[in-house]
């Protein structure tokens, strides 16, 4: 069952699509990365699917509810951590939990075991008494995630979780992710790192311009990007100083000096080699190879570009 799904949602700013047209499904009890480059809509798509701002075209539905028709419905189901902001650094931070426990008018002793509760799951249950304005941006991290989860809703939705932390809050803020699905929880999480969305996700969106570029599972990714591809790698031994390339490619691009990833639609492992040899280089390896998720990413998100 898809506890999220969008029918070419789009939001357009100053005539600008911030949100283009997205066709999104999400199976009940996923882990699914939203990835993307800075600005390619991904906050933009989170306030959609929470009935924070409205959208120009299309609609979208979170547990079978009309966003739209039903704001206040979704709001009671889903949790939401944003990228910034949301929490009062003069108030502890057991406090800000009972704060906003107030607005889903969850009565005070039941509140109040609660905000212990997740103060322990996200290890801050040390810090429940300090004021929050002398927290590290891990602990804020955290404690906006643990007030994601006041209600106990069935979707999260977390807005690059793990932006600003470093390494090993990263990995505490992954294994937390975890640990919500093992709850029965479905996370939906956006970050433009790659690693991090292929170490964790069920599912992956790969999200450009506001457009969905792709979806699916790893592997069903990797096999739509395959269709009708091959992809060849050539080593030569001196570096590679290239502008363009004769033989035909559907693209090209260099994986390190010497080294060069091509995309074709055929096997065109000869005409690459006699082309390369004609320049004056010589070939020390040349083999066909399964792209990776992070060829995938670059390909459809820059193309040739940044190559
Ligand atoms: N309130 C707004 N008014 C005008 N333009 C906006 C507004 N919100 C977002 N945009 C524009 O929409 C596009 C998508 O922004 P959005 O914040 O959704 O991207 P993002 O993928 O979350 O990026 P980042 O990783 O930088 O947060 C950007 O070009 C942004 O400038």
């Amino acid at each position: 069952m898809n506890i999220i799904e969008t029918e070419n949602l789009t939001k357009v700013y100053d005539g600008i699509a911030a949100v283009d047209r997205l066709n999104l499904t999400v199976k009940k009890g996923a882990v699914y990365g939203f990835l993307g480059p800075n600005g390619a809509g991904k906050t933009t798509t989170i306030l959609l699917l929470l009935g924070l701002i409205q959208p120009t075209e299309g609609r979208a539905y979170v547990a079978g509810i009309d966003v739209q028709e039903k704001p206040v419905e979704v709001k009671r189901i889903s949790g939401f951590m944003p990228a910034e902001g949301g929490l009062y650094p003069n108030l502890t931070a057991f406090d800000n939990l009972m704060y906003i426990s107030k607005f889903y008018r969850i009565p005070k002793e039941d509140a109040k075991k609660r905000a212990r509760e997740l103060l322990e799951l996200v290890g801050l249950e040390d810090a429940a008494d300090r004021k929050v304005g002398g927290f590290s941006t891990g602990m804020k991290q955290r404690l906006l995630l643990a007030q994601a989860l006041l209600n106990d809703p069935e979707v999260l939705f977390l807005d690059e979780p793990t932006n600003g932390l470093d390494p090993r809050g990263a990995v505490e803020m992954r294994e937390l992710i975890r640990r919500l699905k093992k709850d029965g929880k479905t996370v939906f999480f956006s970050s433009h790192i790659l690693s991090e969305v292929e170490e964790v996700s069920d599912e992956i969106g790969i999200i450009s311009g506001g457009k969905l570029l792709i979806s699916g599972s790893q592997e069903e990714i990797k096999r739509k990007f395959i269709e009708g591809r091959v992809f060849i790698t050539v080593e030569t031994k001196q570096p590679l100083v290239l502008n363009d390339l004769n033989t035909e490619v559907i693209e090209w691009r260099k994986a390190g000096s010497n080294r060069l990833t091509v995309y074709a639609s055929r096997d065109i492992r000869e005409e690459l080699v006699e082309e390369l040899t004609g320049m004056g280089y010589t070939v020390i390896d040349v083999h066909l190879h399964e792209p990776t998720l992070e060829e995938v990413f670059l390909e459809l998100v820059y193309g040739r570009e940044e190559g």
